[in-house]
């Protein structure tokens, strides 16, 4: 059987980011992964301007100002923000401006309002600035031509507000995957159906639905099928115009599980039957050819709710986060917490418990959900914000002890 790590490093050889791209506006660029680099010809700031509201001086002319001994200086002329200074400042003389205001030519340095005293057409300086005081300069921040952002970037807020201000208004991003969601299984039933003895309501389906739109990608829901080769065969048939798929249930070994001998018919290749993991032993990953000469990326995930959650954040959603485009960061983020409980394991499978992430005092702390901690139970799936990993080597962590954590992004 693959270990885990084995199985990931796998998982991302065999994915492709997405080349397609699209063309968003500055207000639905929100979390799309840019598909270019973006550069631009200006600087930043645009042209030198104050810092504070008060007056634009030449250093030169001032000495040792305080209220006792203060500069007078003429104010020959106002700048209020988005004008663009009229005249040049001469020996003696300032001019009146504001925070973000030009600086007029001649003058060097801001000084605030505050240590300043206004008489008529003169004002006082009653404290000796430093040299260029308050001035931020044209270029200080960012030198026009050089790279701004890369390609494969994540816009957030503040790329975004970084490409409002290269006045990039039309923005190239990768197209967002396409993910195909199936759940099989003949006990399976709509949450809205009643429920008949022996049925399980399906919970998958919409678990992995909020999980894909989460990281990013196109949700699109196949109808549930049940454990019928024919069924089967036609609801990954039909799921293969997606980019990548995932499947629920029916990747074991009982009679009734047919997923992996479906594929296999299906022209695929399978890559992973099983992981050393738990939850999440059964895991089918393969590739699929598709009608149009595409293949896809197909994912068989265990039925068993727990294991559908814990596969997919620990293999699926990089392998999405990849297919999207973005450069980095596909891999999963752990953490060390302090653990608060006794963790414990047995048998020879990588475990991951779930529990609660809690950042205390500039220390991540692990809180081990309550309840049995078996793959069937989603119930105490609640609130889970981080999944402790114990490997075989070290079973065991005493309460205060460190143990890695992978962070559940919510
Ligand atoms: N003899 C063995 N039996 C099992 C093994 C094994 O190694 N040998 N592995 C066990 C492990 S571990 C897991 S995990 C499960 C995986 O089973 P399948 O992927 O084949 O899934 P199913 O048999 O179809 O269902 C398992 C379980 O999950 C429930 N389920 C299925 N789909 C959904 C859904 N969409 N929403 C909610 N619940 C779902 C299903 O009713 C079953 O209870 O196999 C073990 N068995
Ligand atoms: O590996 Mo299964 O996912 O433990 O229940
Ligand atoms: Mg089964």
């Amino acid at each position: 059987m693959l270990s885990v790590a084995e199985a990931e490093s796998l998982i991302l050889n065999l994915t492709h980011p997405l080349s397609d791209r699209e063309t968003v506006d500055l207000l639905t660029a929100s979390r799309r992964v840019l598909a270019t680099e973006v550069r631009c010809d200006r600087n930043f700031p645009y042209w030198d301007n104050s810092a504070m509201d008060g007056y634009a001086v030449r250093f030169a002319d001032l000495q040792n100002c305080s209220p006792e001994t203060p500069t007078v200086l003429e104010v020959v002329t106002e700048i209020p923000a988005g004008t663009a200074p009229q005249q040049t400042i001469q020996a003696g003389q300032a001019a009146r401006l504001f925070t973000g205001s030009m600086m007029p030519p001649g003058a060097d340095t801001v000084v605030m309002q505050e240590h300043t005293q206004r008489q008529g057409h003169q004002v006082q300086i009653l404290q000796q600035p430093k040299p260029q005081a308050f001035v931020r300069h044209q270029g200080d921040y960012y030198q026009a031509g050089s790279p701004l952002l890369t390609q494969g970037t994540i816009l957030n807020a503040p790329e975004i507000a970084v490409l409002a201000t290269a006045q990039c208004t039309q923005i190239p991003v990768y197209r967002r995957p396409i993910v195909a969601i199936l759940s099989t299984g003949s006990e399976l039933i709509a949450p809205d159906q009643p429920l008949q003895p022996g049925q399980i309501i399906d919970s998958n389906r919409y678990a992995l639905a909020a999980l894909v739109q989460q990281t990013g990608a196109e949700v699109r829901l196949i109808d549930t099928v049940g454990d019928r080769p024919a069924d089967v065969r036609a609801a990954i048939q039909d799921a293969l115009h997606a980019d990548l798929v995932i499947s629920s249930g029916g990747v074991s070994v009982g009679d009734y599980d047919f997923v992996d001998q479906t594929l296999a018919e299906l022209g695929a290749e399978i890559h992973i039957r099983a992981v050393a993991v738990k939850p999440g032993k059964p895991l089918t990953v393969a590739t699929v050819p598709t009608s149009d000469g595409a293949t896809a990326l197909y994912f068989g995930l265990p039925g068993n709710p727990v294991s559908a959650l814990v596969s997919f954040w620990r293999f699926v959603q990089p392998a999405i986060r990849k297919l999207s485009g973005q450069s980095q960061g596909w891999a999963p983020t752990f953490v060390q917490a302090k653990s608060l409980q006794e963790l414990q394991i047995s048998g020879q499978r990588e475990t991951y418990l779930w529990g609660q992430l809690r950042l205390v005092n500039g220390v991540y702390e692990f809180s081990l959900a309550g309840g049995s901690h078996s793959s069937g139970n989603l119930m105490n799936l609640i609130h889970t914000s981080g999944l402790a990993m114990l490997t075989t080597q070290s079973p065991t962590v005493q309460p205060g002890e460190r143990v890695r954590v992978l962070q559940v992004r919510r």
